[in-house]
């Protein structure tokens, strides 16, 4: 099995996949007299297809131990989807690019605190992986008709670590 080293989430490294949510060096400004800071447009929802809008969820997910075998991506052809974590245990992003036969090989980040991510449309991802514990979320992606999922298994697992 091959291994994919685990490594620290950055918006730099993120951005060919999506959007890092963070306020750390995020567009703020103050509002409501100064007593709010808002951290402003951090990320970009798509809705895309028949009757599409965006939605929020809540997930509370149970944590998954590591080394984690990984074996499926999947995307989501008509919407982005973002996981905003509302506890500080950080999560697994894995995501994917695409080549001609499919999910390239995967790249893994840990999220530091506090950070979350909205993948974009279309993107392959790792499942929603919380770690450390238990743990809740929210989630802002597209609702509306047509399928939303498509699923790739590798031929062989990879090994994240
Ligand atoms: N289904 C759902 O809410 N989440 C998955 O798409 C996922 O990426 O975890
Ligand atoms: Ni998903």
């Amino acid at each position: 099995m091959k291994e994919i080293e685990i490594k620290p989430l950055t918006r730099e490294a993120f951005a060919p996949f999506g959007d890092v949510i963070e306020t750390e060096n995020a567009h703020s400004f103050p509002i409501n007299g100064g007593k709010c800071t808002r951290y402003h447009d951090l990320a970009k929802i798509e809705t895309a297809g028949d009757k599409g809008r965006p939605m929020i969820s809540l997930v509370r997910g149970e944590p998954y131990p590591l080394p984690l075998k990984l074996t499926m991506v999947e995307r989501h052809p008509l919407g982005s989807q973002a996981f905003i974590p509302l506890t500080d245990n950080p999560f697994l992003v894995v995501v994917s690019g695409e080549t001609k036969e499919g999910p390239s090989e995967p790249i893994a980040f840990r999220t530091a605190p506090g950070q979350g991510v909205n993948i974009a449309r279309n993107v392959w991802h790792g499942i929603l992986t919380p770690l450390d514990d238990v743990s809740d979320f929210a989630v802002v992606d597209r609702g509306g008709e047509g399928v939303n999922l498509e699923e790739h298994f590798f031929e062989e697992p990879f090994l994240l670590r």
